[in-house]
Formats: C-alpha cells, structure tokens, sequence
C-alpha cells in the first residue's frame, strides 16, 4: 500500500491549482486500489476541503505518515518534510538561482523529487504540464487586452469566470473589428489559444493569404517555425529539429507579419540561440503595425523585444513606446499595449487542476504499481538518498555555491 498526500500550496501569491481535483482523486482510488489517499486541508484551493471530504477523502493537517506528496509550485524549505518522495514543479532544472537553497534542503533533509517539468516519454516529449491552459487564458487576455486599449468592448479577468466554458461564452458576446491577429507556436500553448479563436468562429487564413488579402471581418493565421525562421541563405527550413539544435544557422523570417498584423498572440517555445521576431529598432521603424501583444511564451528581454518585464494577474498590462523602448501608459495613443502574464494558468484554476489530475492519472501513478516499467520515474527523479542523481549531476556545482554562502 502507498500512501498519496496532496499537499497545501505555500508559496505567495497564492496558487489556487491542486494536483487532484476530488473527482479524479475518486477516479485515482478506484483504479489503483493499493493507493491510499489523504488530502493537507487548505483555505486556498480552488476545491474546497469539503468537496474533498463528500468524496471520500481524508482531510486533515497532519500529512506526515503518507509516502508520497504532490503539489503544484514549490513548497517553502521549512514546509519539507524530511525522507519522502515530493512531486512539484521545482524550477531548478535551468540552475534558477532563486531556488538554488531549495535544492540544497531537498538533499539535506533526505527527500526524493521528482519534477513535474522533466515527466516525460522514452523520447524526451513532456507528458504533464499546463501549458494548454496558459493558452485558453493567454487568448482571451489578448481579446481583453485590445478591449482595454480601444474602448471597443469591456471583459471582465479571466480570473473572475468559472472554467473555459465561461471564457468562450463572454468572448462570443464581443464584436472584433476586422483586424488580423498572428498566433505563433503549435505546442501545448500555441493549441491552448487556437481552441479558443476557433470557439470565437474567427476565420483561419493560410500565410499567404494573411500577408497578401484584405479582410472584412477578424482573420488569424497560425504559425510554427518553418513560418517565422529560414536558413541564413534564405531557403525554408526542411527539418524542424535540425532548427532546433542548430539556431545559429537560422534567420529571422517574422517582420513580414508584424507589417501586416494587429495583434501578436505569441504561444511558440523560444530556444536560446534562435533568431528574434523583433527586436526594439524593428518596433521603431514605421512599417511595424501591431499594437497590442499578449505574450505568453513570455521571454523577458529576449525574442519578443515589447516584453521587457512579465506583468502579474493583478495588473496585466503595461505599455511599450516604440520610438523611446521604455514603458508608458498603455492608453497613450503611441503605445503598444503587452500583456505578459507569466502565470496564466493559475486564472484558470478549476479547469487546470482538473486537466493536469487526468494527465497524472494516465502517466505517473500507473508506475508506481507496475515497478517503473517505462523509467518514467527514474527519469523524473532528481535526487535520492542525500545526492542528485546522474541525470541531474550536472547541477552539483549550482548546488555547491548554496553550501557555500
Ligand atoms: N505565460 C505562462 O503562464 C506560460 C505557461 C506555460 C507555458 N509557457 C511558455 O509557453 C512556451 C510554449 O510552451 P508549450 O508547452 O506550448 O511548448 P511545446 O513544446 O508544446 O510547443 C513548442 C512550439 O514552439 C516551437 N519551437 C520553436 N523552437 C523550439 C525549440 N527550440 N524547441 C521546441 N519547440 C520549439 C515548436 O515547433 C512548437 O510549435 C514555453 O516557453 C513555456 O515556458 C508560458
């Protein structure tokens, strides 16, 4: 018998995610009858501790006798609980510098991590993540955020609706004028957002259409990287991973849209080393005709050169001055309005939470109780018995400089 806790979320701003939402908790226990299942109780959690309890959970304070804990963010160093196996979303895999002391406490106090980030298939391709509901929410911020700039209608934060359902339902209520909105990236995000212009009936064109037809209704185009990059010597990319691990051999092929488009909704995964779209020179020349980004690959100070911060839920949105490159007021007439919320799906919660138990559900507790067939845990785990495992060894020396402040 192993027995699962799903733990409080402690870190600021509070996350209203879970792992488990009560019914696939339900689900989890009847499929795996030698689980056992107990819920921390929480005042935060999109589910409350009594929706947990009608469905036949354990709530209670005291976690500490169950194997296994899963959480969404990081759980603060004193929080840990020593000699466990902890499921989250560390945010150490690229050295984060914030979280170097978090790491070096998991390996004091003895604690198994596996992380959410590097669950992933024999192939390397992430099987849990969130990033089709960064999408769903970054979409609609982008409609919110062309209201917010042009007066044209008012939409309430995503925040403040219920599930996707409600979004589609608002967004069908607004009339866009005829502008054209380019989507990049066709992964889990640049789908996420795609699903929602489709549920808003906005009209797909190809690229050639987008660049060369007028329209006189919204129109989109959705693109992947054999749209925005070429090679140096201006032939179209024949093989995608080749692009991928050899950027430098790549140019930059984006401008064309921005002459052309309205509103940027940027959902592609950024590489280091890869050409930009833009950069604060192309905003300032007057062929650059977007005027609001809702950025949600959101790489500050990189490819995308109108994101120079993230901004928070609270208050998403701030202005980019073309010709100065410094924030304005996002109504000043000359600004480009951005919206680069680097936490999109925590307004969206219940949805999130629900779509993230079922992945957990389908790839990681089956292993568990068929002995880690696949390797999906070892690939996963990052530390063990008081030592990064060899997967992970390359962050000994990040770890070390925690010793040694
Ligand atoms: N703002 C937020 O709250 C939030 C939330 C989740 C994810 N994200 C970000 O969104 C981005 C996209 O995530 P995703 O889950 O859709 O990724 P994904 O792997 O599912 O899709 C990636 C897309 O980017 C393209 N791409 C370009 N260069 C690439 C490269 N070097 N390697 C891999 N793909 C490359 C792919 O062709 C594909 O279209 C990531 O940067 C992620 O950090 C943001």
């Amino acid at each position: 018998m192993i027995t699962f806790g799903i733990i409080k979320e402690r870190k600021s701003p509070p996350d209203r995610r879970v792992v488990f939402s009560p019914q696939a908790l339900a689900m989890a226990k009847k499929q795996f009858p030698n689980a056992r299942f107990k819920v921390e109780s929480s005042d935060i959690r999109v589910f409350s501790d009594q929706e947990y309890r009608d469905a036949g959970f354990e709530v209670t304070q005291d976690i500490s006798d169950c194997d296994v804990l899963l959480g969404v963010k990081e759980v603060p160093k004193d929080a840990l609980l020593a000699n466990k196996k902890y499921f989250f979303f560390s945010h150490t895999i690229k050295k984060q510098p914030y979280n170097r002391e978090l790491l070096l406490t998991i390996l004091e106090k003895n604690i198994e991590l596996f992380d959410h980030e590097v669950i992933t298939d024999q192939q390397g391709m992430r099987l849990i993540g969130f990033g089709r509901y960064a999408g769903i929410v970054g979409a609609y911020n982008a409609m919110r955020t062309w209201g917010l700039k042009f007066g044209d209608f008012t939409l309430p934060k995503a925040n403040e609706l219920e599930d996707q359902s409600a979004l589609i339902n608002t967004l069908s209520q607004i009339t866009l004028p005829a502008i054209k909105i380019v989507l990049t990236g066709k992964g889990k995000v640049g789908n996420g957002a795609k699903e929602m212009l489709d549920a808003m009936q906005l009209c797909e064109v190809s690229v050639h259409e987008f660049l060369n037809e007028s329209f006189d209704e919204p129109v989109y185009v959705q693109l992947d990287v054999e749209d925005y990059v070429k090679t140096n010597d201006d032939q179209p990319i024949a093989d995608k991973s080749h692009f991928y691990k050899n950027p430098e051999e790549y140019k930059n092929d984006f401008l064309r849209f921005t002459e052309v488009s309205d509103l940027f909704i940027a959902g592609h995964f950024y590489g280091e080393g890869a050409p930009v779209f833009y950069s604060k020179e192309d905003i300032a020349s007057n062929s650059f005709k977007i005027k609001v980004v809702a950025d949600i690959s959101c790489d500050i100070d990189g490819p995308i050169a109108t994101t120079i911060r993230s901004s928070t839920i609270a208050d998403p949105v701030f202005g980019f001055d073309p010709q100065s490159g410094k924030e304005i007021d996002f109504k000043d007439p000359n600004a480009i309005a951005v919206m680069a919320v680097d936490n999109l799906p925590c307004e969206l919660p219940k949805d999130a939470s629900e779509g993230f138990g079922q992945m957990f559900l389908d790839h990681v507790l089956p292993a568990f109780f068929e002995a880690d067939a696949d390797g999906i845990l070892e690939r996963a785990r990052m530390t063990q018995q008081g030592k990064l495992t060899k997967r992970y060894s390359y962050l000994k020396e990040y770890v070390d400089e925690a010793k040694a402040s």
